[in-house]
């Protein structure tokens, strides 16, 4: 296991005219469970195959601890990679499938066999170890794929592409459970690239959210979901999504519309990101999660500004208490456990996640409330700063 480490790694399919990725440098910490998210067409793929050596990448180093390892072979790193359909010698038993990578590498005979029979347990293949790998449905053979993924002990990372795509999906949740499982177990890196926000959520340790190529946030599940970073990940993460609201900063106060929400806060300069996520070199034009545009440590210069709040802590009340924005309900999803209120303010549309049974009826004038913790600024989709409370006072 080591740090795999980018450095100024990006990649182009034409000879520089797009960047399928941008230049980033970025560490993925040994034995850590990451979930690499991010919707099609991202580039997920294409870091995934740099990280295993499938892909040269057009520009970039790549260290796995203080080894360069741009140059070396996808043999010559010490990757295991599981890909989105089974990759199996169909003609194998499933236990010679699962034992294939060990006898590979010359592992000793009763090591073979000790780390088959708990791999095979843990994602249920221990009653079909026999069978040839072609009378498994495609769901079997995929779980097989990801027990040879799984069975090497030491290597400097497992990749996962999307591994659970083709697998039923009640079987899953309980496979998510095993391969966590077996993190815990084996202490491997772990990079499991999905574009679904549940699967990335309930499996990893750490998120990173990869855009157009560019990793705009990465952070623990809560971090995502209560601190986005970018106007992306608070719109990706969560169903549904962040609202986004456009707004003006007048002095150091937050105007939306007439109301007055709170006073501007700007990003402390050092936010906690680990490290620059991607940086613009050459031709790409990155956004980046650690250009906090516009922080100063004065104050945000005034003008425009959107402000994110997410519908779970959007307020509503009937009666106008400061600060409080008029919005005109438009209607409402009753879904069982919870409502949705659905409003417009000056024509944007607003969503509230309040508890079921609202009293809201669509047409009638209600009053939101953004509290102040929980509510954020963005320019050119960076986050830029968070509300304080208007003069100090608390918020209805
Ligand atoms: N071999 C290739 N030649 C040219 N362009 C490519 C190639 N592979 C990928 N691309 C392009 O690079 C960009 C990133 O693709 P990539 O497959 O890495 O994204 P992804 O996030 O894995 O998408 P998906 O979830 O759909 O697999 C896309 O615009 C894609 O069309």
């Amino acid at each position: 296991m080591a740090d795999i480490r980018l450095e100024g790694v990006g990649h182009s399919y034409d000879g520089g005219e797009t960047w399928a990725l941008k230049p980033m440098t970025w560490t993925w910490r040994s034995a850590r469970a990451y979930a690499l998210l991010g919707p099609s067409g991202c580039g997920k793929t294409t870091l995934l195959n740099i990280i295993s050596g499938l892909l040269t990448p057009t520009v970039g180093r790549i260290w796995f601890d203080d080894r360069e390892v741009t140059d070396v072979p996808t043999a010559g790193r010490n990757i295991a990679q599981v890909f989105q359909f089974p990759v199996l010698y169909e003609e194998m038993s499933v236990y010679d499938n699962l034992a294939f990578p060990l006898r590979n590498r010359k592992y000793p005979k009763q090591e073979i066999d000790q780390r088959v029979r708990q791999v095979s347990e843990l994602l249920g293949l221990d009653q079909v170890l026999r069978r040839r790998s072609r009378r498994l449905d495609p769901g079997r053979q995929q779980i097989v794929s990801l027990g040879r993924g799984l069975v090497r002990a030491q290597v400097a990372a497992v990749l996962l592409d999307e591994p659970l795509t083709v697998v039923d999906p009640a079987l899953k949740w309980t496979l998510r459970s095993k391969l966590k499982e077996i993190h815990r177990d084996t202490g491997h890196t772990l990079i499991y690239v999905t574009h679904d926000q549940t699967e990335a959520l309930t499996f990893a340790d750490e998120v990173v959210v990869l855009n157009e190529g560019a990793i705009v946030q990465a952070g623990e599940p809560a971090e995502l979901f209560l601190s986005p970073a970018h106007e992306f990940v608070g719109h990706f993460i969560g169903s549904p999504g962040m609202n986004m609201l456009p707004a003006e900063i007048v002095g150091d106060v937050v105007r939306v519309g007439q109301a007055d929400v709170g006073s501007a806060v700007p990003e402390p300069a050092e936010r906690p990101a680990r490290e620059p996520a991607s940086e613009p070199a050459g031709e790409p034009a990155g956004e980046t999660a650690d250009e906090t545009a516009g922080g100063t440590p004065d104050g945000l210069p005034p003008g425009p500004v959107r402000i994110g709040v997410r519908p779970e802590f959007v307020r509503i009340s009937g009666t106008r208490t400061s600060p409080g924005v008029a919005a005109k309900v438009t209607g409402i999803d009753r879904m069982g456990a919870f409502d949705l209120v659905h409003a417009q303010v000056d024509g944007h549309r607003v969503i509230a996640k309040t508890e079921a049974g609202s009293t809201c009826t669509p047409g009638t004038v209600e009053f939101l409330h953004f509290p102040a913790d929980r509510t954020f600024l963005f320019r050119d989709e960076v986050r830029c700063g968070s509300l304080a409370p208007l003069n100090g006072r608390g918020q209805a």
